[in-house]
């Protein structure tokens, strides 16, 4: 880590805190990192670093020179912390793994995610605090909106929109052209042919509604 005084709070000391950290450690872009999480002070340390506080009461103090990350993997909860982060016009940072392949035009939001071996093609926007997981392959002109979470090893081809808080699950597959609404779950190895209603969870190859 070099010395230039920026200093990076990880809200969530869970495994996706785990990942964040790692993604921050290796861009070499802070000074230090510490941890907030909703069980301090009954867990004070996570992954040799120290939880300072809960996230609430930290930010009420409004210390000055900090970035933060929001890691916490369910879409809805995310995206909660990550508007009050904004609302209170704090840095959000946005953490992109030296080792993500990413085209120099893609538009990437406050809050996002960029894990290792992810492959982000031309034209694509990701939104605010989006994840793409480990070796995500998001093709060109993909539109993925705000607080989505694409798992690892998923594969989106050309011209796929993504809605609000969607999740694709680990290993799942998108078509060319495909729209996928808000709050939707693609299940863990599905294969998405046609277009998916909002809310909806669709599972299998080809993929289709299940109850929710
Ligand atoms: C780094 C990380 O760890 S990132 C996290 C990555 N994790 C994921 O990608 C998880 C994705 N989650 C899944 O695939 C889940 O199985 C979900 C969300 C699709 C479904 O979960 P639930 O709503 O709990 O459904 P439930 O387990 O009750 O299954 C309902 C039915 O769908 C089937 N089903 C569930 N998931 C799948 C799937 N991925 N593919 C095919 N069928 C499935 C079940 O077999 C069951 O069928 P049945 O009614 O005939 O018995």
């Amino acid at each position: 880590m070099n010395n230039n005084k920026k200093k990076l709070a990880i809200i969530g000391a869970g495994g996706h805190g785990s990942v964040a950290y790692d993604c921050a450690k290796i861009s070499l872009e802070y000074e230090s990192v510490f941890f907030l999480d909703s069980n301090y002070p009954r867990k004070k340390n996570h992954k040799g670093l120290p939880i300072v506080d809960t996230f609430e009461n930290f930010i009420s103090a409004s210390p000055p020179g900090i970035d933060y990350f929001v890691a916490i993997g369910d879409n809805q909860a995310r995206k909660k912390l990550c508007e009050t982060i904004i609302a209170l016009k704090y840095p959000l940072a946005t953490l992109i793994h030296p080792q993500a392949v990413v085209s120099d035009d893609v538009q990437i939001g406050a809050g996002a995610l960029i894990m290792p071996g992810s492959v982000i093609n031309t034209g694509t926007t990701l939104g605010t605090g989006v994840i793409v997981n480990t070796c995500a392959s998001v093709d060109h002109d993909n539109e993925i909106s705000d607080f989505v979470h694409l798992a690892p090893g998923t594969r989106l081809a050309g011209g796929v929109v993504v809605g609000e808080c969607s999740m694709v699950g680990i290993g799942a597959i998108v078509v060319q052209n495909i729209c996928i609404g808000s709050s939707v779950i693609v299940g863990a190895g599905a294969t998405v042919i046609h277009d998916v209603e909002a809310s909806a969870k669709v599972v299998g190859t080809p993929a289709k509604k299940i109850k929710s």
